[in-house]
């Protein structure tokens, strides 16, 4: 193995100019950026800056090699050249599975071999365990080849499953653009290619026409004609595999786009808009989305290979024997076929609007299933449901007659037209054999122009209805966060009972009013309140009075309406959602809270890393045997690591609540607000829960009834 630092340490970036090498891999993989503002607190608020996203890459040594292969562009943690030295970065920009390319702090591109790479990450462990692997190969006899092949094998197997913080992987952020990130993609450049691809084979599809339909309508057909018909058939054969390959590839990558940014508006989604907007209706705009990529997908791209059709149809038709009857009659076909498709969208609009309400309705009844089967009346389980199926079928069978039209009526409407056009020019004998061809040949490419045209549009207007319920998560993406940099002074630690000095404040409200809909009450008027560092807080108050409200604000869910809330003397806004949800951790109540079906681990530390540590799952573990968990988990066969969830082992109700409990103290946060956690808890439970509670949260506000 070669030393880490020696055959790249002139192309690696100190760690104090990272801003400037994020800057530079930017550029040079041609993507757009701003320019880089020097002075962030993290590598992290530097690529947002950029307009990118920094994700760590935290692996296992053993994956350096699938690391290496899928994360670029990124830029890579390197050891520095002495074990007291500052790391060092690789400005990684691709990447294939011999060879990288990375950019070298004088801005150029360079090739490196991918085993270099592998070497230099490896460089973090060199320090660790060199010296021993040395001390044990020094008492083996080997020539120097198989020394350094055999401290190569030893240290990758004595790392293998250690982690290794190999630095960030750089991806444009999903809120961003959408047009960049295509660009960025480069689906802009496969669509441009594709297109002439097509306006190629076109070309090549009408000379192979002109060719043969020549010879037939002259008589004969000479043998080296025909070599040169054979010929560009043959060329089409490429040309029109490379065109779907790009196209398939352009279709991916978009779609991948696509599905990033509405995964990102989903959780941008206020969680109160969430809950109003209901589960059957979030779950149709889901299932929309798959509709706008496969149909806009489909529709774009038959449109465009359909324009550049008429592009060629046009003049076609207008080099036939009938010249401008011909185009004219295409025209008034083209505008028949508008209207057809037009009167397609309205109905499209109306059928999908049915369609999607009924799977709202099926929705909302699924949830509402077990409490339907034990309190009502079976007779009216269905009530409705015929009236509903009964409108969807009228709007289906209104759409097919339409449909029918389309797709039987235009392409045959049009040969009888386009023929009809061509009618003097066969009688009156004047017209060459050529001209007669081209004729013929721009009917029949008028008709395949046509077939397409509609049956793209046919595509894009059901991607536009289903866009219109996709649309807000596709727009929640771009919603603009609150700055991340924004630091939040340092935590002291806070003397046991002591009096807290003013400086110790923690949270401060002052006159705080929230109301649920502008028009309605206050659920919260004019509340002044401060917690200190260090505090354990019970709030308590009747049904109704607005405790659990009062705790979503101060998490951060709930925006309130008048007033401050200020933690540490920096309010939601400055701060940023994220470094506020950093600082504090709440367990919703009961039916605000959900496990997921996953590992019991995943649901515990939910608000941590993921993939995690040893160290996360041991204090995981710990956690939950302090909440009371130890049974459940010696009698679960994968123990921390059981599915749980719906799918999974079924955890009790009591259990449920205390994995609630563990998820929000184990988040690390200075601020825990436990809502009705402990209401579900025998009374010996609640009290070793309780303590859990007040040991490990470092400031404390319980919600509870009196
Ligand atoms: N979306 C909403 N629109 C209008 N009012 C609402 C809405 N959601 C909750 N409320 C009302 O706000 C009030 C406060 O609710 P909150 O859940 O905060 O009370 P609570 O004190 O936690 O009650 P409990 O102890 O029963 O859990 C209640 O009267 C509730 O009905």
């Amino acid at each position: 193995m070669t030393s880490p630092s020696a055959p790249i340490a002139s192309l690696v970036w100190p760690s104090s100019r990272a801003g400037e090498a994020l800057e530079s891999i930017v550029r040079v993989a041609g993507r757009p950026a701003r320019t880089f503002l020097p002075g962030h607190a993290s590598l992290e608020d530097a690529a947002r800056e950029l307009g990118l996203e920094a994700e760590p890459l935290s692996v296992r040594y053993g994956d350096i090699d699938v690391l290496l292969g899928t994360s670029a562009p990124a830029l890579l943690r390197i050891a520095g050249a002495s074990p007291s030295d500052e790391h060092q970065l690789i400005a990684l920009l691709d990447a294939n599975t011999k060879r990288a390319h990375i950019v070298t702090p004088d801005h150029t591109v360079r090739t490196v071999a991918l085993a270099t790479l592998r070497d230099a990450l490896y460089g973090h462990a060199e320090g660790v365990h060199g010296a021993r692997i040395e001390g044990i190969l020094a008492r083996t006899p080997l020539s120097s080849r198989d020394r350094t092949r055999a401290r190569a094998a030893l240290l990758r197997e004595q790392v293998r499953e250690l982690p290794l913080d190999a630095g960030w992987a750089l991806r444009i952020s999903p809120a961003t653009p959408f047009l960049d990130q295509l660009r960025s993609a480069g689906v802009i450049r496969m669509l441009r290619a594709t297109t002439i691809a097509h306006a190629v084979s076109f070309a090549l599809s009408l000379l192979a026409w002109w060719v043969i339909g020549r010879g037939a309508l002259s008589g004969h057909l000479d043998r080296g004609w025909l070599y040169a018909w054979a010929l560009v058939l043959a060329t089409l054969v490429p040309i029109r595999v490379l065109t779907a390959w790009w196209q398939g590839i352009a279709s991916v990558r978009a779609g991948l786009l696509l599905k990033q940014r509405m995964l990102l508006g989903a959780l941008n989604l206020v969680p109160d808009a969430i809950r109003s907007q209901g589960t059957g209706q979030l779950l149709g705009r889901v299932i929309e989305v798959d509709a706008v990529e496969d149909l806009a997908m489909h529709g774009g791209f038959v449109s465009l290979v359909a324009l550049v059709e008429l592009g060629i149809a046009v003049p076609v038709l207008a080099l036939g024997p009938s010249g401008l009857a011909s185009v004219l009659a295409f025209v008034a076909w083209l505008a028949f076929a508008g209207s057809l498709i037009y009167r397609f969208a309205r109905r499209w609009l109306a059928w999908s609007h049915a369609r999607i309400t009924m799977t709202q309705d099926m929705v909302e009844g699924m949830l509402g299933h077990r409490t339907r089967v034990a309190q009502e009346d079976s007779t009216h389980w269905h009530d409705g449901e015929d009236r509903a199926l009964a409108a969807y079928a009228e709007a289906t069978r209104a759409l097919d007659r339409v449909n029918t039209a389309i797709t039987g009526l235009l392409p045959r409407g049009w040969m009888l037209l386009g023929f009809a056009a061509l009618a003097p020019a066969f009688m009156g004998g004047a017209a060459s054999p050529e001209k007669l061809a081209v004729g013929i040949g721009g009917v029949l490419l008028a008709r395949s122009a046509l077939m397409r045209i509609t049956a793209g549009l046919t595509s894009l207007v059901g991607a536009l209805a289903a866009w219109k319920h996709a649309a807000p998560l596709f727009d929640a993406a771009a919603c603009p966060k609150a700055p991340a940099s924004a630091r939040i002074p340092p935590v002291t630690t806070a003397h046991d009972g002591a009096e807290l000095p003013e400086a110790m404040t923690l949270l401060d409200v002052r006159h705080l009013d929230f109301r649920y809909r502008p028009e309605a009450a206050p659920v919260l008027r004019d509340v002044t309140f401060r917690i200190r560092h260090g505090e354990r807080i019970l709030v308590e108050g009747p049904s109704g009075s607005g405790k659990s409200t009062f705790g979503s604000v101060l998490a951060g869910l709930r925006t309130h309406d008048a007033g401050l809330v200020l933690l540490r003397g920096l309010d939601q806004k400055s701060l940023g959602a994220p470094t506020w949800r950093r600082h504090i951790a709440a367990a919703p109540q009961f039916h605000e809270n959900h496990i997921l079906s996953e590992t019991l681990a995943f649901n515990v530390l939910l608000g941590r890393r993921w993939p995690p540590r040893r160290e996360d799952l041991h204090e995981a573990e710990t956690v939950c045997r302090e909440l009371g968990l130890g049974p459940v988990l010696e009698k679960m066969p994968g123990g921390l690591m059981e599915r749980v969830g719906e799918t999974g082992w079924q955890l009790s109700h009591g259990e449920r609540s205390r994995v609630y409990l563990a998820r929000a103290l184990l988040q690390g946060a200075e601020l825990v607000i436990l809502d009705e956690s402990f209401a579900s808890l025998d009374p010996e439970t609640q009290k070793q829960a309780l303590e859990c509670a007040m040991k490990r949260a470092p400031s404390l506000v319980v919600i509870a009834h009196p």
